[in-house]
This record gives C-alpha cells, sequence and structure tokens, in this order.
C-alpha cells in the first residue's frame, strides 16, 4: 500500500504514471478505432462478397432463361435464315448475352455474329460438365468471328451462349479486392472476373495473427460452379480514409491528455496531503517522540517533552509544521491531542520503569482551552500520580480564548500543570501571561538558539529576567551547544528547566528509555518553589 501510495504522492512518479496514463488511454482509443473501423470494414467486405455472389447467380438466372426462350422461340430450321432471324431476335433482348451459337455435340455449325461456317468449328473437350450445361471457359472467340474477346461458352442441348468476360465485372470500394473464379469439380479454377490473383492469395492464408483472417473471405455459390474471394488492402484502406484518420489521431490525442489530466486532478484530490491527513489521522498513524527535559541545577533529566510526528501513508514521516495547520483548519485539535495522549500514555506506561517518576509536558491547542474535556484527555496519566505529572504547554498557534483561565484553574485542582509555549514569539506576549495564571513559561527557543552578537542572543538575558519576575518556573528550550548551556548555568537568574539538542534530540520511546537508563537518574525530588502569582490582566 505504501509503494503504491508513494506513485500518486511523489511528483517525479505522478509525472510518469501521467506519460504512462496518457500513452495507455490514446493507444485504447487508437486500438478501440481501428478495431471499429476494421470491423465495419470486414462487414463491408463481407456485403460486397454477398453481391459478386448475387451477380454470379443473377448471370446463371438469365442464362436459364436464355435458355428457355431459345426453346421456346427458336423453332427453324437449325443455321437456316428463319433460324437465324429468331436467334437474332432473342439476342436482342437486354440481357446482355448476345451471341449465340447452333453446336450439336460441341462443334459450332453457325453463330449470330458470323451465320454458317463452311467448317463446324470444334472447341474440343469442354473445361466442365455439369447437369447445368458444358462449359468452355475463357475461350479466345476470334474463330467465331469475335476478335480479341474472350467469353466462356455454355452449352445445353444444341444451342451455347456466349457470356464474354466483362459479364462478370463488380463494383466495390477501392480499398477491396475481389475475385470471381469457375470451377471444375476437379479443383482447377479459372478467373471469371475482378481482380486476378486475390483467389489464390486468400487460400494460401497468410494473414496476420492478430487478424486472424479477418480481412479476406472466400465463398462459393450453391452449385459450387462460381467462387468470390474478396480481400481488404490495408494500405489502401488507410490512404483512402487518410484526412479521417489524422482528425481522429488529432482528437483522440488531445482526449487521451484531456482525460489523463482530469484523472491525475482527481488523484491529486484523492492523495493531496489534505485527504491523506483527513482519511488516515487515527491511533495508528499518530506517533510520538520524547525530547528529555534536563533539570539545570540537579543536571538530571526530570521528564520529557511528548511532540507528535504524523506516518504519512507511504510511510514517510511527518513533522508538526506541516500537519497541525491543518488540523487546527478541520477543528480536529481535541482528537489529536487525544490521540498524542494515548499513545503517550500507552508507551510510557509501558516502557518506563517501575519507580521511575516522570514530568510529561504536552502541547495542547489554546482553542481546547474551552471544552472542559481536557482532564479526561490525560485521565490515563492522571489515573498514575506516582508516576507521573503532567504539564500543559499551551502553543503559540492562536489567541488564548477569554475563559481559559477558568480551565487553567480546574486543571491545576486536577493536579494538571499549565506552561505557556514559546514565549516571547507569536500570540504569547507579556500581555497573556500576566492575564493567565499559568505555572511555567518556555521561552522561545529562538534565544536561546541565537548567537550572542545578535539582538535575540542579546534579549536572553532580559528574557530569563522578565520571566523570572512572573515567578514561574522557566524553561528554556533551544539549547545546542555547551557553551550556551554553561552560559545559562552562569545566569543568576534561576532557570529551572532546559531543553536542546546538546542534551538531546527527540527519541522514540524506547530510545528515550535507554537514554534515562544511560544517564542513570535518580527518580527526582519536587524542588520548593513559590506558588505562582496570578496576574490580573
Ligand atoms: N533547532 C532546534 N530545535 C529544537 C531544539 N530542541 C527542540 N527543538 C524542536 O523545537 C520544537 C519544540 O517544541 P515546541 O516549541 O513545543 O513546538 C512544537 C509544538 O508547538 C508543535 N507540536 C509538536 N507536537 C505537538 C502536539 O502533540 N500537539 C500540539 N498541539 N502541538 C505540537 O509543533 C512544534 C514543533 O515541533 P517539532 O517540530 O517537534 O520541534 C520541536 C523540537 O524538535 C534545538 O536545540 N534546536
Amino acid at each position: 500500500m505504501a509503494k503504491f501510495a508513494r506513485i500518486f504522492i511523489v511528483p517525479k512518479h505522478r509525472l510518469w504514471l501521467n506519460i504512462l496514463i496518457s500513452l495507455l488511454t490514446f493507444g485504447a482509443m487508437v486500438v478501440s478505432a481501428a478495431w471499429y473501423s476494421i470491423h465495419s470494414s470486414v462487414e463491408t467486405m463481407e456485403m460486397e462478397m454477398v453481391e459478386a455472389e448475387e451477380h454470379f447467380a443473377e448471370l446463371r438466372q438469365r442464362l436459364t432463361d436464355t435458355f428457355a426462350i431459345v426453346e421456346r422461340d427458336v423453332t427453324a430450321t437449325p443455321c437456316s435464315a428463319p433460324f437465324m432471324a429468331q436467334l437474332r431476335r432473342v439476342a436482342f433482348l437486354p440481357d446482355g448475352l448476345s451471341e449465340f451459337l447452333y453446336a450439336p455435340r460441341g462443334k459450332v455449325e453457325c453463330s449470330t455474329a458470323s451465320h454458317r461456317f463452311e467448317q463446324a468449328i470444334d472447341f474440343g473437350k469442354p473445361d466442365i460438365v455439369r447437369t447445368y450445361g458444358r462449359l468452355w471457359v475463357n475461350r479466345d472467340l476470334g474463330v467465331l468471328g469475335l476478335d480479341g474477346e474472350r467469353g466462356t461458352i455454355v452449352l445445353r442441348g444444341n444451342i451455347a451462349v456466349v457470356v464474354p468476360i466483362s459479364a462478370a465485372r463488380f463494383s466495390k470500394p477501392d480499398w477491396l479486392d475481389v475475385e470471381g473464379v469457375i470451377r471444375a469439380d476437379t479443383g482447377q479454377w479459372w478467373h471469371r472476373g475482378g481482380d486476378e490473383g486475390i483467389y489464390e492469395q486468400v487460400k494460401a492464408g497468410g494473414e496476420h495473427w492478430l487478424l486472424s483472417g479477418m480481412l479476406s473471405n472466400f465463398s462459393c455459390g450453391p452449385l459450387g460452379l462460381h467462387c468470390v474471394a474478396v480481400r481488404i488492402n490495408l494500405p489502401a484502406l488507410i490512404s483512402s480514409q487518410r484526412p479521417l484518420i489524422d482528425a481522429v489521431v488529432v482528437m483522440m490525442a488531445v482526449l487521451s491528455l484531456f482525460l489523463t489530466r482530469e484523472f491525475d486532478k482527481m488523484m491529486q484530490r484523492y492523495w493531496s496531503f489534505e485527504s491523506r491527513l483527513r482519511r488516515s489521522l487515527d491511533a495508528n498513524s499518530v506517533m510520538c517522540v520524547y525530547q528529555p527535559l534536563m533539570s539545570l541545577e540537579h543536571n538530571e533529566i526530570v521528564g520529557c517533552e511528548v511532540l507528535a510526528r504524523w506516518r504519512d501513508i507511504d510511510g514517510s514521516t511527518v513533522y508538526p509544521d506541516r500537519f497541525l495547520p491543518l488540523i487546527e483548519q478541520e477543528a480536529a485539535t481535541l482528537k489529536f491531542t487525544e490521540l498524542v495522549a494515548r499513545r503517550a500514555c500507552d508507551e510510557l506506561s509501558r516502557m518506563l520503569p517501575a519507580g521511575r517518576r516522570l514530568q510529561v509536558n504536552f502541547n495542547i491547542f489554546p482553542c481546547d482551552l474551552d471544552h472542559k474535556k481536557l482532564l479526561a484527555v490525560y485521565a490515563g496519566f492522571l489515573a498514575q500520580p506516582e508516576r507521573f505529572d503532567v504539564v500543559l504547554e499551551i502553543i503559540e498557534s492562536e489567541e488564548i480564548p477569554p475563559n481559559a483561565q477558568h480551565e487553567i484553574e480546574m486543571l491545576r485542582a486536577a493536579g494538571v500543570k499549565t506552561f505557556i509555549d514559546d514565549f516571547g514569539s507569536g500570540y504569547s506576549t507579556m500581555q497573556s501571561l500576566a492575564a493567565l495564571s499559568v505555572d511555567g513559561v518556555k521561552l522561545d527557543r529562538s534565544f536561546a538558539m541565537a548567537a550572542d552578537d545578535t539582538m535575540m542572543g542579546r534579549m536572553l538575558h532580559h528574557a530569563v529576567e522578565m520571566i523570572h519576575a512572573t515567578g514561574r518556573v522557566m524553561v528554556i528550550e533551544g539549547v545546542e551547544t555547551q557553551e550556551r548551556l554553561r552560559l545559562l548555568r552562569k545566569m543568576k537568574t534561576q532557570i529551572d528547566l532546559v531543553q536542546g539538542y546538546y542534551i538531546s534530540h527527540p527519541l522514540p520511546i524506547a530510545c528515550f528509555i535507554d537514554y534515562l537508563e544511560a544517564r542513570a537518574v535518580e527518580p527526582v525530588q519536587p524542588r520548593r518553589r513559590k506558588k505562582p502569582a496570578v496576574v490580573a490582566a
């Protein structure tokens, strides 16, 4: 899941994902469009094949009708003048068949074009013998006086009809190859019309496996005499549709980019940091680290500040500066505080060695000082008063609500202390310090972190003096160096607790417990100090 989520979260992966999606959608559209156009071309091909078959069936019918008319109307003595006149009358019928022969036993004695031949013309053995008639296929008709013409001679009884090559011509789209053939029972075949060579190629197969015989077909009429082979000529089909194909490809490219953008927007909405946090802010994703608090006087670790981290769904750790504003925006502050408290209570209760007492500082949002629910949030710690002292640091994210004082007193009555956090920055001003009877003040880390020769560095002494004047417990955080710790020690003003990277970075629970044991700290004795004064605003 974490790996899967990273695809949508990491910008570099997202770019590749978008490229992949647009290629896939474009590819899918191209394949579907190609499939659709091949299918409709195949339908056209099948229709053309049926039409070609019908053409041969029609030709056969014309022949059958012609033979019937000849039998009925041509009654004169064969090859006599009246016979020829009767034959010519039939030849003038508008069915395209105009050349008739009188050919008993296959020997032509006279014809409508050449009248009587001095010597009967013998075409020899017929190519095809059927009950339908005897056929001499694609013969040179020059001997019959039809110079330069070829045609098929069909003999039934003593009368033969010449079917010219032109009688088997098909009309068809340019991108379709059609060939009509006539076949003997022996399997021998002759070209009858259309594009020569198609029949052989179609019979040989050899189409691409992907199209598996889709682009060609072959069919024979009911007598098996005439067969039609059809084949889609792909290059011709593509070039005949070129402008349309170009337009469709451009349209598909635009559409795939549009779809990819919409998909990306949807994914961004779904996988945005805000949505991820909203979806998975729960007991499993909220983690705690513990930063030791050291008593400056005794050089002992007396407590820790619980700092929250959020584990993103891709497994990465997110720091508070990123998620806290969102939690406030989503009005999920109390839920979040509760998750942190529950996690810390679970970890510390399990891991802290028996007999060890610890001050546990939590950060709380000012707005939650209005809910009267904080005692319930820390109930787990309050149930173990011999092990834990709870301190709530009011963070400086927003203004402190007017009735916070009441809540602070309620907390104090239950043994929970409150500190003002990050004093000297944001909303935590002298005014809020004066207005609230908090137990302690934590000076903003920017003072201790600042170099001596900077304004903040010089102000450190004054800030310490000022907090001291209020009589509150004083915590200095942001102690990053030994020199700074030494300087704080040398100050005449009493500083109670120090915190910072020089002492320790925030640690996961196991490391924190190891750290405590390594420092072999004795249980801390509570120190006497004067009660914090409640200063009226
Ligand atoms: N440069 C430097 N930094 C130091 C040093 N010592 C400590 N820090 C950092 O200073 C921050 C101290 O916490 P904070 O002032 O309460 O400031 C906290 C606090 O206002 C807020 N926060 C953290 N956890 C929680 C929480 O559970 N609830 C609420 N409401 N706020 C939290 O987020 C802020 C930032 O927390 P983190 O990022 O953990 O950052 C921590 C800590 O890692 C040092 O010597 N040098």
